[in-house]
């Protein structure tokens, strides 16, 4: 992840002048007779379109916004696609992750070992409980696209349903080993304000074992079932999970992008919100002066709702930066994203970032908070 010092970063947000929006949806989805076709996305001149946004400011506690029905939410600028059914907003068909066309992992991959005690290490992730399968999930995105400024983005309302989604983020919370990382850049000491963990190695030849810098987990079993999925709808391939707990509306990521050349360029990267809503904002990074326009670049402002995924693909991460502030109020939310690692310095960068030293931290179920435990091994070595 590149990034501005943690938590130090807060920039004013464009304001509502111009917009990558060209075809504006209200929450409540009008009748397929009423709704107005899609707008094909020409290059030029969507991003004057206006749209309905929160001004906000970075970092000031404000309240999330999901609940204002009458503002619009999701930004729906199509590009044609095969597995986009743009006439059809109310399908609520689902695709379960049953009769996968190839396993995973797969099976001429050496290094995508099924999880055992010494690749879970330091604790044992038991199998998911049975209501997990199969998973149900809704594959009919919303293409979010503009040219202009490049933001290129496949929305999934509702990805997996939401008992599957609390049912899993039960699981997650319960039984994976989480951290809250600490390290210092230019000399400052950064906390990272939320819980993180780590799971996969990158795609090269290296045996698990021959990680100097850190001991690669295997993704648990649930969540190799969710990566395959997400594989197959995004037609992409990624071997790693990175999974953030945010246990209130303290916790928070600031503007950073994911664009680390590990993971080489235009990567696609799948990002699905489990639990509390929480507010997505993403910034251009020339945004107030698009080189190409010359004009401001407005922050583009979702809130994600429980089950929905984001994939965020083509230049997104060269040309926006995304965070999700602090939010008044807000309760615990999962966030999974799915990666694709290049090269031996992604699987180390990864583990020292989400997993770093310890120490380990456990979900209370009583007192629904993370306990600090004992633990032999963080999990990086120094
Ligand atoms: O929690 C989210 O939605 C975003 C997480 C993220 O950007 C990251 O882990 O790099
Ligand atoms: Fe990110």
């Amino acid at each position: 992840m590149k990034r501005s010092l943690e938590s130090t970063s807060s920039p004013r947000s464009s304001k509502r002048q111009a917009s990558l929006a060209s075809f504006l949806k209200p929450k409540t989805a009008p009748s397929p007779a009423k709704a107005k076709p899609p707008i094909i996305a020409n290059g030029e001149g969507n991003e004057d379109r206006p749209i309905i946004l929160d001004d906000d400011d970075e970092g000031d506690l404000k309240p999330l916004t999901p609940f204002d029905k009458s503002k619009a939410k999701v930004i729906d600028l199509f590009l044609p696609s095969n597995n986009t059914n743009l006439n059809n907003p109310k399908q609520t068909e689902r695709e379960t992750d049953e009769n996968l066309p190839t396993p995973w992992p797969p099976t001429n991959h050496p290094y995508h070992p099924p999880p055992t005690p010494t690749y879970n290490h330091p604790i044992l992730i038991p199998p998911p409980p049975t209501s997990l399968h199969p998973l149900h999930f809704n594959v009919n995105p919303k293409i979010i696209h503009n040219p202009t400024t490049d933001l290129d983005l496949i929305y999934y309302k509702s990805f997996i349903d939401k008992s599957s989604s609390k049912e899993l983020m039960n699981y997650l919370l319960e039984n994976l080993p989480w951290y809250r990382v600490k390290y210092t850049v230019r000399g400052m000491n950064i906390n990272t304000p939320r819980y993180t963990t780590v799971f996969g190695k990158d795609s090269t030849e290296i045996p698990w074992s021959g990680y100097m810098k850190c001991r690669p987990r295997a993704v648990p079993e649930v969540m190799q079932r969710l990566m395959r999925k997400v594989e197959q709808v995004t037609s992409s391939q990624f071997n790693f999970c990175l999974i953030n707990y945010y246990s209130s509306g303290l916790d928070s990521i600031s503007y950073h992008s994911d664009s680390e050349s590990f993971l080489g360029p235009n990567p696609t990267i799948a990002s699905l919100t489990l639990g509390y809503p929480r507010d997505f904002h993403l910034r251009h990074v020339n945004y107030k002066n698009h080189p190409r326009t010359g004009k401001e670049v407005p922050v583009e402002k979702f809130t994600l709702e429980d089950g929905d995924m984001v994939i965020m693909k083509g230049k997104t991460q060269h040309e926006w930066e995304h965070s999700v502030p602090k939010r008044k109020s807000a309760k615990g939310r999962i966030n999974i994203t799915f990666r694709k690692g290049i090269v031996r310095y992604a699987t180390e960068n990864y583990y020292n970032y989400n997993v770093g030293k310890g120490p380990l931290y456990r979900w209370d179920s009583e007192e629904k908070e993370m306990r600090e435990v004992e633990c032999s091994d963080g999990g990086v070595k120094s």
